[in-house]
């Protein structure tokens, strides 16, 4: 091999060695050959080659005591560099090794899609290209918007694999396509509630209850062992076909997934459902696993062909997912069910779904083969359920949340993994405070955001109508803002969020509809501009920032009214401590304050204009609804002389106020 390797791992099936028929990967350990380290030293002129004194090391393998023989492969090294990272030629990469630490993974498969999903997709195609788009398949605007935003990921070609050790996964024995999938994420290692909980939750025994902090890896910690399962069944039926068996007659509808809907997941929002749903395709969707995300704000009919297409998993809301059960549409039959997963089950009580989910569970075919998984960054499940392991016949639920996981059947072995700290937050998250007036609140959030301009920051509040006026008047402002509210159309919901990922808008104000779950990248600052209602709602607004393992900042503005609950808050919170202040520097304000006087008073203008319009176009509407006719009010030239004049003055003075601020905004604040 080169010179300049210091050493090589490679995954492969090319060896003659006495590893298992399933554990075919070659691991070998070269010895450094002098030069320097360098990575990419497959352009070597040699790369991809055994030979000489490099082979003879290769008999230092692998495994407990196993030992085996090399023989010579050959690689042709253009295939390295150009083709795409999954088709090698019986190799799945090559990587360079700092220490040449070995471990052994079940052997991989050539991880190009899956037949049935190529299918999918150009059945898709030609379905779209006939009905000349979507238009003509009856689906709604928010069904669009949603598909749009999955298949933005879907679509999104896996980017070439770059050098992550893996080592760290390696005690999992996942399955070898799942290491290529959180490699090409660049996961290199199991974050703590994926370390702890994993090794229960693959060997299929276990139920899980898991509590951490918000943004710690709750997704991948219940979806790893679905996907390792419907893998190896898949890789199961695929070789009793090739055996001769028995299978779906190709071409069927069963053909597509014979496994059926294998995992439900029910969750409390449905940006949250999503979510999950893309998380899940991208390490599972190349492998030909299908995920199906159903929730309210979708065209029923719509959601009623996905699930025709056979999903293997199911994420959704728990009000669209029982009316898709209860209507036998394709839910209806859950009996092949091996995994059920409840993801925030107080916030899905919290929300008014009791109902709906103790339905579902009602549904969910639990036996000892049916794993289970409950998990929460805020609930404080392990408790609930010890007492029902403890006691046989439990006394009456105290809470709903405790009557839905009386629901649960769990089994025998549950294995709960508490890995909530006293203060439930994350490490790394930097809790500020900002205790001003309400007149002078907004100046503070402008202060904020005008100075700490680095990353994108999730501003809070409880109120919509808050939302509202401050989305004006910092769009006034000059700030690149948006808003998510439960009032917007799923589409505009989408759209925000998606100018927020993409860059376009670094700041969103957000209502609680966002606080939980939401994973967004880059979310260096939360706002809490109002105070949360309970140190749940702080935990999880709080938890948008300082994800996995990154940093964050907390500012929770505490206005005078405030002052009690903020203590109660900081009581249940177990601050033991005095919040620091956000560091204000109290010399711009004056200008600051300046700006906003100007930028709210414009904001006065245009609503009241807005609202006049409104209520003149909406009798207008009505009127014509109902096959009246409107007489124009009776005006004689005077009125109408002096209706102009005013609007013209209007005008002038809301022109006045823009040319005022823009010159103020010119300035630099410092
Ligand atoms: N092993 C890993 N290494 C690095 N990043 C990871 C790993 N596992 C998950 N992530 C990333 O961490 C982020 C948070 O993960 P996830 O959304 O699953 O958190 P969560 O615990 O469900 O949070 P919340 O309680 O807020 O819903 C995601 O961006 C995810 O892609």
């Amino acid at each position: 091999m080169g010179d300049l390797l210091q050493g090589l791992l490679l995954y492969g099936t090319q060896f003659s060695g006495s590893l298992g028929e399933r554990e075919s990967l070659v691991v070998m350990k070269m010895a450094p050959v002098g030069g320097r380290k360098r990575k990419g030293a497959h352009k070597g002129p040699s790369a991809g080659r055994t030979k000489g004194e490099d082979a003879q090391t290769g008999e230092d393998l692998v495994g407990e005591g196993k030992r085996a023989k090399w023989k010579k492969v050959e690689v042709d090294q253009d295939s390295f560099l150009e083709e795409a990272d999954h088709d090698f030629g019986g190799f799945l990469e090559l990587e360079v090794l700092d220490e040449g630490d070995v471990g052994t993974i079940d052997a991989p498969e050539p991880a190009k899609p899956d037949a049935s999903v190529e299918d999918r997709q150009k059945k898709k195609k030609k379905k779209k290209k006939k009905n000349g788009g979507d238009a003509g398949e009856g689906s709604s605007a928010e069904a669009r918007a949603l598909e749009e935003e999955r298949g933005k990921d879907r679509a999104a070609p896996a980017k070439r694999v770059n050098k992550v050790n893996m080592k760290k996964w390696f005690p999992f024995h996942l399955d070898a396509r799942i290491v290529d999938s959180l490699k090409v994420q660049g996961f290199s290692t199991p974050t703590p509630i994926q370390k702890e909980s994993l090794p229960s939750s693959l060997s299929g025994e276990a139920d899980i209850v898991g509590a951490a902090q918000t943004g710690s890896g709750k997704t991948l910690a219940f979806a790893l062992p679905m996907i390792q399962r419907i893998l190896r069944e898949k890789d199961k039926l695929l070789d009793a076909q090739a055996l001769g068996g028995e299978g779906p007659k190709e071409g069927s509808k069963a053909a597509k997934n014979p496994l059926g809907v294998r995992a439900l997941v029910v969750t409390p929002t449905r940006e949250l459902a999503l979510q999950i749903t893309q998380h899940i395709d991208k390490i599972a969707s190349r492998y030909g696993i299908y995920t199906a995300g159903i929730v309210g704000g979708m065209s029923q009919q719509k959601q009623e062909r996905v699930l025709k297409n056979l999903p293997h998993i199911v994420v959704g809301t728990p009000g669209r997912l029982w009316e898709l059960i209860e209507s036998d549409t394709g839910l209806s039959n859950l009996k092949k069910l091996s995994f059920f997963v409840l993801d925030e089950a107080d916030r899905m009580v919290e929300q008014g779904h009791f109902q709906e989910l103790s339905y579902i569970i009602d549904r969910v075919p639990f036996s000892p083969k049916l794993q289970t998984f409950v998990f929460s960054a805020t609930l404080t499940m392990p408790k609930t359920v010890l007492k029902k392991k403890e006691s046989k016949a439990p006394k009456k639920a105290k809470t709903s949340v405790a009557s839905i996981m009386k629901k649960i059947k769990f089994r025998e072995n549950v294995q709960i993994f508490d890995l909530t700290r006293i203060r439930k937050v994350a490490a790394k998250l930097e809790e500020t405070v900002i205790n001003c007036s309400e007149e002078s609140r907004m100046e503070f959030l402008y202060f904020v955001l005008a100075t700490k301009t680095e990353g994108r920051t999730l501003v809070f509040c409880n109120a919509i109508s808050t939302i509202r006026t401050l989305l004006s008047i910092l769009e006034n402002l000059g700030l690149p803002v948006s808003a998510i509210h439960a009032q917007q159309q799923q589409r505009q919901r989408l759209k925000a969020l998606d100018s927020f990922k993409n860059g376009k808008k670094n700041i969103l104000l957000a209502t609680d509809v966002a606080a939980r779950g939401l994973d967004i990248p880059g979310v260096r600052c939360v706002v809490q501009y109002q105070l949360p209602d309970t140190s749940e709602t702080y935990v999880h607004r709080a938890g948008r920032t300082a994800r996995a393992e990154e940093d964050g900042l907390n500012i929770l503005f505490v206005v005078p009214k405030n002052a009690k609950q903020f203590m109660r808050l900081r009581y249940s919170l177990k601050m033991d401590k005095d919040l620091p202040s956000f560091p204000v520097k109290h010399s711009v304000m004056p200008k600051l304050r300046a700006r906003v006087s100007l930028a709210k008073r414009i904001d006065e203008i245009t609503r009241s204009d807005k609202k006049q319009k409104v209520k003149v176009d909406w009798i207008k509407r009505n009127a014509e609804a109902a096959g009246l006719v409107v007489e124009e009010e009776e005006k004689d030239d005077d009125d109408v002389a002096q209706e102009h004049l005013r609007n013209r003055k209007r005008q002038q003075k809301l022109n006045n106020l823009r040319q005022e601020l823009n010159r103020l905004l010119a300035k630099p604040l410092v």
